[in-house]
């Protein structure tokens, strides 16, 4: 499908495709400095931060995999206090330019102080110094594009690397077309993690769309019961899934994010 009849009668959306001509990196990052345009992120970002204190003892300290990351870094900016190294995927080669040019300190790199210095001073940490980490650790691992999750070919889910965690924040709800893709994509995750590895998953709850500037995509209307039985039907244990409120806006239709853990067996 290139372009979206799949999505609600009422808005048509871009998905897949789209994403590599339609997707407005710089104007998808500007939105991360407004919390008008993202309510209640800074209780995601809390729950986050949460799930890496209240595992750590059990989160494997090796390798990462940030799946679908876009042109954010928040995500791995907490996942590098906890391992050694980040895998950093995405779909949009734009996307990836912008971790690129973040990593090697170019003139025009989104600036990510305001919101490092909302997770640092909440762990009560040194925001150089979590920098710093940050930088080592998408250095020690790799870049890759990864390809369309709706299709078999994908190099990042049928790739031979093994992860002790496996994060991906706001991504599979707008990536994957169907439920049944949604919860394919859950089973090739959790073959990519070692035994006792985790996976961490946010998403806009009951969302249709969100906007980047002009723009609409698509969104796969997910809520706690669905993420949880999808993880169960997938095999992964442990899970853990709460809900955020949000009030609905212009820039998309969500009426909560959805924040869930789980673990792959250590017996697998
Ligand atoms: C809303 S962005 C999320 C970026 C970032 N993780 C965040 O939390 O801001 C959704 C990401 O999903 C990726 N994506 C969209 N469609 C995809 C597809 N069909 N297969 C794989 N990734 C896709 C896009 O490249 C985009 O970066």
């Amino acid at each position: 499908m290139s372009t979206s009849d799949s999505s609600t009668a009422s808005k048509k959306t871009l998905h897949t495709n789209d994403y590599l001509t339609k997707f407005n990196t710089d104007a998808y990052l500007s939105a991360y400095s407004f919390f008008e345009v993202n309510p209640s992120f800074d209780c995601l970002l809390k729950k986050m931060i949460n799930i890496f204190v209240q595992n750590k003892h059990r989160i494997g300290h090796g390798q990462a995999l940030e799946f679908g990351g876009g042109p954010a870094l928040f995500s791995s900016f907490i996942l590098a206090q906890y391992v050694n190294s980040i895998t950093f995927t995405d779909y949009t080669p734009s996307n990836l330019k912008a971790i690129e040019d973040w990593i090697e300190q170019n003139d025009d790199a989104h600036d990510w102080t305001e919101m490092f210095e909302f997770i640092s001073n909440d762990q009560l940490a040194n925001l150089n110094n979590w920098e710093h980490r940050l930088r080592d650790a998408l250095n020690y691992g790799k870049r890759l594009k990864c390809a369309d999750v709706n299709g078999d070919h994908c190099p990042v889910l049928n790739g031979q690397d093994r992860y002790d965690v496996i994060l991906s924040s706001l991504c599979l709800d707008y990536a994957c077309l169907t439920l049944e893709t949604y919860k394919n994509t859950l089973k090739r995750m959790k073959n990519l993690l070692k035994p006792g590895g985790c996976v961490i998953l946010t998403h806009g709850r009951n969302q249709t769309f969100y906007t980047v500037l002009d723009k609409d995509f698509f969104a796969l209307p997910v809520d706690e019961k669905k993420v949880h039985d999808a993880l169960a039907e997938a095999g992964f244990t442990d899970i853990q899934v709460t809900g955020i409120d949000k009030p609905r806006n212009k820039y998309a239709d969500a009426d909560g994010y959805v924040v869930a853990c789980a673990f792959k067996s250590n017996e697998e």
